[in-house]
This record gives C-alpha cells, sequence and structure tokens, in this order.
C-alpha cells in the first residue's frame, strides 16, 4: 500500500457555546483535513487545528508543511514501513507539530486499514470504551455554576474548569462550582497558563484550605516557566499537570528530571501525532507519572486517533480529555469513534474507521 497523493480540505463547524480560556475565546473549529491517498484507493483521514496561541500553527502554516515539505518525502512510501514513514514525517523539520500529527494520524489510519483491525488494537489492545471529562469555559460566576451543574446532569462525571484570568475571581468561581456539584463530578482546574507560581500558591492553599478537593491543576504558569511549575507543584497538595510546557518526549524528560509537575498532558497536536505520544507515554510509565490524553479544538477525526491511543495505553493515561467533538453543534464524519456525551466507543472497523467527512470546502 503505497502513498500516491495528500490532499486538503477545509472543515468548520460551530461549536454549542463559546469556548473561553485564559488564551482565547472561539466560537467554532476551523480546521485542516488532511487526506492521504494509496495505489489501491484507499484513503487515511487526519486533521490539525490552527492552535497559533499554544503550538505556534496556522492554517496556512499546515498546509504549506504538508505541501511543500511532509508530502514531497512521502510519496511513494510503503505504509507497511510505519516507523521508517512516521521517521520521515518527524524527521522533516523542527516544530509545525499539528502538520505533523495531521498526516501521521492519516498513515496511523491506513496501517489500521492495511492489517483489516481497529488501530487500538494493532497498539495493544485494551477495553474500546471510554469516558471524558467536559469543558466548562472561564465566564461569569452564575454561567459557570448553571454550565457545570448542566454538564453533571448530561452524565458527565469529570468537569474541566477553565481559569486564569483574575486570581481572586477564580478562587470564587471554583468554590461556588465546588459547592454546587461538590459530590457528583470531580473537578480539574485549567489555568492555560494565566497565574505566576506565587498566585497559583496562594489561590491553591486558600482552595485547599476552604475544604475543595481537586482531583488536578493544568498548567498554572507559563508554558517556559518550568522553574515556575516546580515552585507550584513543590508547594501544594493537589497534583499539578503540565500542558503547554511539554511538547514532545524530551522536553517530558527534562520536566520528570526536575520534578516540575506530577501529571502530564498528551496532546497529538503537541506531539507530532501518534508515534511520539505512544513514547511519552512510555516514558511517563518508566517513572510512574500519569498522564492525560487531552485535544485542541478538534472533530472526531483527530479525537479519534487520540481515543484509540488512549485505550492501548490505559495503564498509563488515566485520564481523558477529549471533550472537542462535544463541544461542537454537530458531527460530520460518518463512521469512526462514537461520541455520546461522557461515553466514547470505538467499533470493529479497521483504522480509525471513517467512512465521509460532510462539509469540506475545498483549498
Ligand atoms: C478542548 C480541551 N478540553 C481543552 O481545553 N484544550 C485546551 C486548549 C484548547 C484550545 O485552546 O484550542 C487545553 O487543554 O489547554
Ligand atoms: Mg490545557
Amino acid at each position: 500500500m503505497k502513498i500516491t497523493d495528500i490532499r486538503f480540505g477545509m472543515l468548520r463547524v460551530p461549536l454549542k457555546t463559546p469556548f473561553k480560556t485564559a488564551l482565547r475565546t472561539v466560537d467554532k473549529v476551523e480546521d485542516i483535513v488532511v487526506m492521504v491517498h494509496t495505489d489501491d484507493g484507499r484513503v487515511g483521514y487526519g486533521e490539525a487545528p490552527a492552535t497559533a496561541v499554544i503550538t505556534g500553527d496556522t492554517h496556512g502554516s499546515i498546509v504549506d508543511a504538508i505541501r511543500h515539505y511532509i508530502a514531497p518525502r512521502l510519496i511513494g512510501q510503503d505504509i507497511a514501513d510505519l516507523n521508517r514513514v512516521t521517521k520521515l514525517i518527524q524527521d522533516t523539520m523542527e516544530k509545525n507539530t499539528s502538520a505533523k500529527a495531521a498526516v501521521e494520524i492519516a498513515v496511523y489510519d491506513l496501517w489500521g486499514q492495511l492489517y483489516g483491525a481497529p488501530l487500538y488494537k494493532l497498539l495493544g489492545g485494551g477495553d474500546p470504551v471510554i469516558s471524558t471529562d467536559i469543558t466548562i469555559s472561564v465566564d461569569y460566576i452564575d454561567k459557570m455554576v448553571a454550565d457545570s451543574v448542566a454538564a453533571v446532569e448530561r452524565g458527565f462525571e469529570s468537569l474541566k474548569i477553565k481559569v486564569g484570568k483574575d486570581i481572586g475571581v477564580d478562587i470564587e468561581r471554583v468554590r461556588a462550582i465546588y459547592a454546587a456539584v461538590e459530590d457528583r463530578a470531580l473537578l480539574r482546574l485549567d489555568a492555560n497558563q494565566g497565574w505566576t507560581a506565587k498566585e497559583a500558591v496562594y489561590a491553591l492553599h486558600a482552595l485547599e484550605d476552604a475544604g475543595v478537593r481537586l482531583e488536578l491543576v493544568e498548567q498554572p504558569v507559563k508554558a517556559r516557566d518550568l522553574e515556575g511549575m516546580r515552585y507550584v507543584t513543590e508547594r501544594v497538595h493537589t497534583p499539578i499537570m503540565a500542558d503547554e510546557s511539554v511538547f514532545g518526549p524530551a522536553e517530558v524528560m527534562d520536566l520528570i528530571r526536575m520534578r516540575a509537575a506530577d501529571i502530564i498532558n498528551i496532546k497529538l497536536m503537541k506531539t507530532g501525532g501518534i508515534s511520539n505520544a505512544i513514547r511519552i507515554a512510555d516514558i511517563a510509565g518508566l517513572y510512574g507519572i500519569d498522564c492525560m490524553i487531552g485535544c485542541m479544538l478538534e472533530t472526531s477525526i483527530s479525537v479519534a486517533a487520540a481515543v484509540h491511543v488512549a485505550v492501548a495505553k490505559s495503564d498509563v493515561i488515566t485520564k481523558v480529555d477529549l471533550d472537542g467533538p462535544s463541544l461542537c453543534s454537530y458531527d460530520p464524519v460518518e463512521g469512526g469513534v462514537h461520541f455520546n456525551e461522557s461515553e466514547i466507543s470505538i467499533s470493529d472497523a479497521p483504522g480509525l474507521g471513517i467512512r465521509a467527512i460532510h462539509g469540506l470546502e475545498p483549498i
């Protein structure tokens, strides 16, 4: 099964409600879809969001990286040589992790199709049903409480509360949500780099002293402030998770050596795809460190790939933040992984199982 062509489409899907973090407000998914064609008429699908504020990737840079750098190296390559193909993708250029991820996801989709098995089975197997949390956007306190209660009533047992805007209001936000849902859901906070290290310690001590139990706090300080991450991790009981601070395996090893966080958030758009996501899970596993698998604003194309990884590496990936499809107002994908509120299930279809994508605009 040899690669003959790589084509693109633009996918725009409105969100159910605006997605608001300390870094940005977004009201629709606008992602590049990548279709890798083979000489036996098969198509593998991948997707890349332009999360410039986190990865540095834009729509233009994603298409350019694939069209002018990655694709020329991949045409003619055999999908059966998976490790060779993924190395070619990763070694093509520095950074550009979302572009690499989209192509790798499509290649792994084809690899599953080649062997007629769902991807997670080829990655090691596992229970093909998992649960995700859902994000509660940062907003007025009353709105966040109402959104949290509504999410619990929809069956979500884990809420990812966005904070990082104003430390005093953030403490009140979390206290109010905790009071409203206390025994019915686990709370995870994500400050998206919005606090200083001292603010984070102050806020988390205030919440711990008030009896608010948090499962974890994600990326309290600036991405490059690893010393700040360590400062917070050393001083609070609440587990601290690194997100924007770590992209690939080498950064994860640095973070582990520094003891700068307790948990690692793996996202395919940061790792450059599945091969490095697996490497990170294996490294974390060696050190007894748990991982979350997360997503950007992505539809069920690329999130499906993350679901397959989560299932196959569930010994290390114990936390799931794959709510992108749940935030979308509809699912543009036919086939693939099934997203039903908090429950995500994989069918027996080969690869990612995607049969068609509706609403693709030409690029
Ligand atoms: C969508 C997911 N639950 C999430 O919150 N991801 C963010 C970044 C998403 C973005 O800004 O596109 C995160 O974990 O920081
Ligand atoms: Mg995050």
